[in-house]
């Protein structure tokens, strides 16, 4: 666990000292964009673009959603680290579902972060969104990640699904900012909170914002409404690492996902929508969280439960893409 200071890795947490016991996450860096028509500098090409992503991570997981939902599977390739987060931060092994870097054969993510800014500062974090040619890191913040893969790619993918339309913007932009700080976010507040009043804080706006999205979701099929978005992929990551982790590991535990009736099948409705499963390695999110966090869980222990079932049927009806 550690961070790059001009080029030169730091085995360093966040310092949550300067902050209240307030866990705050650092602005991500890389925020050019690839585009259909490439005035950014990085244009859309099937086989240029690579993804580094970790299976455990919420953030990652939604660009693997979006990848699989946009046919681009074939456009743009992954490499997967370990899910084990220690000295030297992400690394690539060969632990079953993760993979080498299969761009640059770097053995840490961090070296990968070198060869785009050799003087980076800054976190190193996935997923991070690589261009091939120009041998950079294009963008390296999943909010954004996911949009370029919504639209950017659509001559080479499925543009007849779009996740973001425009109707809809406004509620969805909506919905995200309220979810990010409550919920996606919420939860790593709640869990690296180091004071007391900090933790508190952060595990009531959470759970409010689940008793609001239960209610929502007992109106309306989807979060923005009668059509499946970009929203509800982004929430959708959170919930399922809910009771397998947040609930112990992050002390997130006021209610379990399954105490929802809503929530819990809305999340299995997603679950099972087409191989939207097989972006979800339960052990991958286990094993990164439990074992990555020492100053959380010292002795590294992977607890065996609980056992969650997504497979089970809901009665919310097929998911319209
Ligand atoms: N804002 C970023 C956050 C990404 C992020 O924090 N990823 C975590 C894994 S879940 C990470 O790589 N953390 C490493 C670190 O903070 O050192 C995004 O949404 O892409």
């Amino acid at each position: 666990m550690g961070l790059l200071v001009d080029g030169v890795w730091q085995e360093d947490w966040y310092d949550t000292e300067r902050t209240g016991g307030r866990f705050e996450r650092p602005e991500t860096r890389f925020r050019d964009w690839v585009t259909a028509d490439g005035r950014s500098g990085f244009p859309a090409e099937p086989g240029r673009y690579h993804l580094h992503v970790s299976l455990a991570c919420p953030w990652a997981h939604r660009t693997l959603i979006l990848r699989h939902l946009k046919g681009l599977e074939d456009v743009i390739d992954v490499s997967v680290v370990d899910p084990y987060m220690g000295e030297g931060g992400w690394h690539f092994s060969n632990y079953p579902g993760a993979s080498e870097d299969r761009v640059n054969g770097c053995r840490y993510l961090h070296q990968v972060y070198l060869k785009a800014r050799p003087d980076y500062t800054g976190r190193v974090t996935v997923p991070t969104l690589w261009d091939k040619v120009a041998g950079t890191i294009v963008n390296n913040e999943s909010a954004e990640i996911v949009r370029m893969l919504n639209s950017a790619f659509d001559a080479f993918g499925r543009a007849d699904r779009d996740f973001y339309p425009a109707a809809l913007r406004e509620q969805i932009d909506r919905v995200n900012a309220f979810v990010y700080d409550r919920i996606n976010n919420g939860v790593y507040k709640a869990g690296f909170a180091t004071r007391q009043d900090a933790y508190e804080e952060a595990v009531g706006a959470l759970f409010a914002a689940l008793d609001e999205l239960e209610e929502r979701l007992s109106r309306q099929p989807y979060l923005a409404g009668d059509r499946v978005t970009e929203a509800d992929w982004r929430l959708f990551t959170t919930l399922v690492r809910f009771d397998p982790v947040y609930v112990g590991h992050f002390k997130c535990n006021v209610r379990r996902l399954v105490d929802y009736p809503n929530l819990w099948a809305y999340t299995r409705q997603l679950y099972q929508v087409e191989r939207v499963a097989e972006t979800v390695n339960l052990d991958h999110i286990k094993r990164h969280y439990f074992t990555s966090h020492p100053m959380i869980n010292p002795t590294r222990i992977i607890p065996a439960g609980p056992a969650v079932d997504y497979s089970i049927p809901h009665d919310r009806g097929p998911v319209p893409l």
